[in-house]
């Protein structure tokens, strides 16, 4: 393969599209959200009475009132078929973590070659997929295969456009026929019901007013890589799994630090902004948008949004990302660690709880009222961070994570959270009984004697905290940059709402004892703070240092592998919060661990032989073939030099080949855990020899003959 040809045509490979973006007031006018049909759309489209209806079900959880199903089908249709979709679906996230959508047409023959579009309420409501070729973790046996997905008329219908046409999309939940949750919506959904149930009862101790409901936002930070497509194709592991399981490291990789914020390429711009204009339609409040620190690697943003919409949106920013990127010529990376030795990407989410009248609960007020309540809930997660770090560690758990957390990159294994120093002096304050006014300028006097003043901004940057208070929001930084966030956010909200409802309790007794709301909320974060207060780490968590010391003199938890963490999945804490919660029953919590082992056996193996098979087929080869090359002018000091080289590690890549092939071949036991176990303790190190021994031929096999797309080429080419 002529390596030069190669490289020129990755880098012109760039089929522009030239449609011209909408402008800034276009954007604004017609174009955002243009796509969804919000409460607003329908407005105009129901009787006032099925609009009220709907409106109470989607902004106060009331009951879905079946009967105006119909109404609201067809109202659904017709303002779909105006946007060009001539098919519906229920749009919904098995188990996969992915999304799955099975197209339906609105057409239907009406006899005597007449057609008509129809799409009823009972169609809107409920529809009956296959079950039984989603994972189920033994939730649902083959033989009862059937499953049902059902509107979530909390999240708004949506049209995906293609180059031919477009579909209404009805975002829903997937269930087992017996009610329980084979998806990740489900428990996200009661989740923020288990939050607003123990949060509005504080509230309620802090004087809110009667109706208040409390939800949780998320803003989700997406990572990813960009290659040209022209590579991608002609590397197996990227199509396989994802991630590159052969590279010699190249002369550059990111030591230079001049990628991180630095100027957008065009075709990357064109890329991101043809991506943004797609989100716009959606609906999707992207913000933000940066060259991130690898080279090739960037970052999209949006601003925050209620979780169970912003967990849909998610979702849909990945799909758009990923199918624009191939106008380009480009394809988009997102998995954790796609190249080894320069950064993996994350999906940082920052999480917090508002209420319905826009009160985000851990903002720092303007009043000592507003920062009594904000050092309660703040407290309340440290809490639960402690007591669940187990959970918060499982929950974001992967074979392709595991090369991403603990890497000095990324949040390490070990969970702690960053308060910043301002923050963690207000709680040394509380601690020590001082209060009174803090040091630093731009503090906000809190006008109690027993609670110091809050600063107006909290909240200096820590980059390797897994969990970081930044200002008015927490960001947990160790979500994987290809999973889905509704896990994650449905394990906030679940231990924050058992936190809450813990120190409430302890709060009403306080006060029902005939405290004062500021003496008793001084008390329980005091205590709750003495408590927990291990949990706090301001310093650097890729140290050595740290490790030692969370382990040791702190005794938080290293769980360094997914398997070490999906072990901890289901043990009796879990269970027990998840099932008071009402979020997962005992049998839907253990599917759920013995997907994620399913996964993770599946996933390593299917990188273990797509190792073996690139070795053996394109490495060896190639190796082999040069050694031929040489043999024709052995006479040569030079070739006899190069031979001895690529012989010695032709014979090592030959050794390795065999010893995976067995692994390959063991699988280690029958159950799905020996199997995982398997993958992790033999198949991966014996991948890893391999791949050494194939580095080492990159660097001196002739690049003529190399049939891979090198680093050098795949991270530089744009
Ligand atoms: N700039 C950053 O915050 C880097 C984050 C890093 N890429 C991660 O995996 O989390």
């Amino acid at each position: 393969m002529n390596q030069d040809f190669d490289v020129n045509s990755a880098a012109r490979n760039w089929r522009v599209e030239t449609t011209p973006s909408a402008s800034p007031l276009e954007v604004v006018n017609d174009l955002f959200a243009s796509d969804v049909l919000t409460l607003e759309q329908l407005k105009a489209r129901l009787s006032k009475s099925a609009h009220k209806s709907l409106q109470a079900t989607v902004e106060r959880g009331a009951q879905l009132d079946a009967s105006i199903a119909d109404t609201v089908a067809l109202a659904m249709k017709t303002w779909a078929m105006e946007k060009g979709a001539t098919h519906y679906t229920h749009w919904f996230q098995p188990l996969t973590g992915s999304t799955a959508e099975k197209h339906d047409s609105f057409l239907n023959p009406a006899g005597d070659g007449v057609a008509i579009m129809s799409f009823s309420g009972k169609e809107l409501i409920q529809a009956e997929p296959d079950a039984s070729s989603f994972p189920s973790g033994g939730l649902r046996a083959t033989f009862e295969a059937r499953g049902y997905t059902a509107w979530d008329p909390s999240s708004p219908a949506f049209i995906i456009r293609h180059a031919n046409g477009a579909t209404l999309c009805i975002p829903s939940v997937f269930a087992s026929w017996t009610g329980e949750a084979l998806d990740l919506k489900t428990p996200l959904l009661r989740s923020i019901e288990a939050l607003n149930s123990a949060v509005t009862p504080a509230l309620e101790l802090f004087g809110a007013s009667a109706g208040t409901r409390v939800s949780s936002s998320l803003g989700a930070e997406q990572e990813y890589f960009l290659i040209a497509e022209e590579y991608y194709y002609r590397r197996p592991d990227l199509v396989m799994t994802g991630r590159t399981l052969f590279g010699a490291q190249p002369p550059r990789g990111q030591e230079l630090e001049d990628h991180y914020f630095g100027a957008i390429p065009d075709r990357v711009l064109s890329f991101m902004t043809d991506a943004e204009m797609q989100l716009y339609a959606l609906g999707i409040p992207v913000k933000t948008r940066h060259n991130e620190v690898a080279p090739g690697q960037f970052e999209i943003a949006p601003i925050f949004e209620n979780s169970n919409i912003a967990a849909d949106h998610q979702q849909l920013i990945m799909q758009v990302l990923r199918t624009t990127a191939r106008k380009f010529g480009l394809v988009c990376l997102m998995h954790e660690k796609p190249f080894a030795g320069v950064n993996g990407s994350g999906k940082h989410c920052n999480w917090s709880m508002s209420t319905n009248a826009g009160e985000n609960l851990l903002e720092p007020g303007d009043t000592p009222h507003e920062n009594m309540q904000f050092l309660f809930f703040c407290t309340a997660v440290l809490k639960a961070v402690d007591t669940h770090q187990d959970l918060l560690r499982a929950c974001v758990a992967s074979a392709s994570n595991d090369h991403r957390l603990g890497a000095n990159e990324a949040p390490p294994a070990i969970i702690s959270i960053f308060l910043g120093s301002e923050l963690t002096d207000i709680f040394d304050r509380i601690v020590s009984g001082q209060g009174g006014s803090g040091k630093s300028a731009g503090l906000m006097g809190l006008g109690s004697s027993v609670l110091p003043e809050i600063p107006v901004h909290a909240g200096d940057r820590n980059r390797t905290s897994p969990f970081a208070f930044t200002g008015n929001k927490f960001e947990f930084r160790a979500v994987g940059s290809s999973q889905s966030i509704s896990f994650p956010i449905t394990v906030l909200n679940a231990i924050v709402a058992e936190s809450v409802s813990e120190l409430t309790a302890e709060l009403k007794a306080k006060l029902d004892a005939g405290q004062s709301l500021d003496d008793a909320v001084a008390e329980v974060v005091k205590g709750t703070y003495q408590k927990y207060q291990r949990i706090v780490f301001n310093g650097d968590g890729y140290s050595e240092e740290w490790h030692t010391e969370a382990e040791k003199e702190r005794g938080l938890l290293n769980l360094r592998t997914t398997l070490d963490a999906v072990e901890q999945l289901n043990n009796d804490k879990n269970t027990a919060l998840f099932g008071k919660l009402g979020i997962l029953n005992e049998r839907e919590l253990g599917a759920r661990q013995e997907i994620m082992f399913d996964i993770y056996f599946k996933t390593v193996n299917i990188e273990g032989e797509t190792t073996e098979y690139m070795a053996q087929t394109q490495i060896l080869p190639a190796a082999l073939t040069y050694l031929a090359d040489l043999g024709r002018v052995s006479g040569s000091k030079a070739a006899q030099g190069v031979t001895a080289e690529v012989s010695a590690a032709a014979d090592e890549l030959f050794d390795a080949i065999q010893a995976l092939r067995t692994q390959n071949q063991t699988l280690g036991g029958e159950e799905v855990h020996e199997k995982a176990h398997h993958m992790r303790d033999h198949v991966l190190p014996a991948m890893g020899d391999v791949r050494t021994a194939a580095d080492k031929l990159e660097k001196v096999v002739s690049s003529k003959l190399w049939p891979l797309p090198t680093y050098r080429q795949m991270l530089f080419v744009k």
